[in-house]
């Protein structure tokens, strides 16, 4: 087997003289959930339509389980199910119609509407009701249903959360677990919010101002959090006060106000806040620092200009 179902390579986009994406190698491992996160406007949507040829690509390669999709298009593509724009419904027709018209397009049998309605959830009075009348969850789901109908290897979301109330999120995800693990579709899932998908995820690639900054499972991800949480401290004087620390701890000045003291114990730092007040020097705050996934997130996003 292919070491990844998707690998871009070198991949390179310009709108104009406006670069938008620089050397992307995307590397999506078979089986896997990967989350493709990163701030609004970093390149995930240009990045997916390039994959799809939805964008003509200009530089760069583009491998599904290591065949280009140039002179293989429809062979390669029929293992892809997306959900990139606003799913196209009609309004006017049933879940079931829906999937009827779509089924036709793919070649899929009578059988599998059935099947794709139960896998989203959406079998019984949902299949029967107008898709005009769906919730915006509803919606999502019936376009991942047609998605899934030429059984497909790798499904491809492009912020499937956006929009939803956070019953829809967790359905959304719920979803997206049940069909890697029941059904081994290998999901390539975007956002700009890693909070919504750190509970799906296995691995994460980030980016930033159309660049990767980071690649890997989402274990790794955790690992680079967990360096010393550090506490801080609120003093009139950071550069008095660590006059006063260092020759006890391993502390540094942060901002016009803070001192950051690599410590791990509470008695350290009682310790470290008695040195200060009996010196004289106020002590407004004193905490530990929250080391987050969130936080190391926001770290990446924003300091890889
Ligand atoms: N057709 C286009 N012409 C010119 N610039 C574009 C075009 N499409 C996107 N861009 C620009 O490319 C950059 C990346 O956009 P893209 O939609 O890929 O980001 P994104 O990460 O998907 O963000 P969002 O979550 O906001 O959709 C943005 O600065 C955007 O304004």
């Amino acid at each position: 087997m292919e070491k990844y179902i998707l690998e871009t390579k070198g991949l390179t986009h310009h709108f104009g003289k406006q670069p938008i994406l620089t050397r992307l190698d995307l590397r999506v491992p078979p089986g896997s959930i990967f989350g493709f996160l990163g701030p609004n406007g970093a390149g995930k949507t240009t990045t997916l339509r390039l994959i799809l040829g939805l964008l003509r690509k200009q530089e760069g390669t583009v491998l599904f389980s290591g065949r280009e999709l140039s002179g293989h298009r429809v062979d390669v593509l029929s293992k892809v199910g997306t959900l990139i724009e606003q799913p196209s419904l009609y309004a006017h027709l049933s879940g079931t119609e829906n999937l009827q018209i779509y089924r036709r397009i793919y070649g899929a049998s009578a059988a599998r509407v059935g099947e794709v309605l139960e896998l989203v959830g959406l079998a019984g009075d949902a299949a029967r009701k107008k898709a005009g009348r769906y919730s915006l969850g509803m919606k999502q789901r019936l376009a991942i249903a047609i998605a899934l109908l030429p059984r497909p290897e790798l499904l491809i979301l492009d912020e499937p959360t956006n929009g939803l109330d956070p019953g829809g999120i967790v359905e959304m995800r719920e979803l997206l677990q049940r069909l890697n693990r029941d059904m081994g579709v290998t999901v390539l899932v975007s956002s700009h919010l890693l909070a919504e998908v750190e509970k799906l995820v296995t691995h994460v690639g980030i980016i930033n101002r159309g660049r990767l900054v980071f690649q890997g499972t989402l274990e790794g991800l955790k690992m680079l959090q967990n360096g010393p949480a550090g506490w801080m401290i609120e003093t009139e004087d950071p550069r008095l006060g660590l006059g006063l620390l260092t020759p006890h701890f391993n502390a540094s000045v942060s901002g016009e106000r803070g001192l950051v003291l690599n410590i791990t114990t509470r008695e350290e730092a009682a310790a470290a806040n008695r040195l200060l007040v009996q010196a004289g020097l106020p002590v407004y705050q004193l905490y530990q620092q929250q080391n987050n996934l969130e936080t190391l997130f926001m770290e990446l996003t924003h300091a890889a200009v």
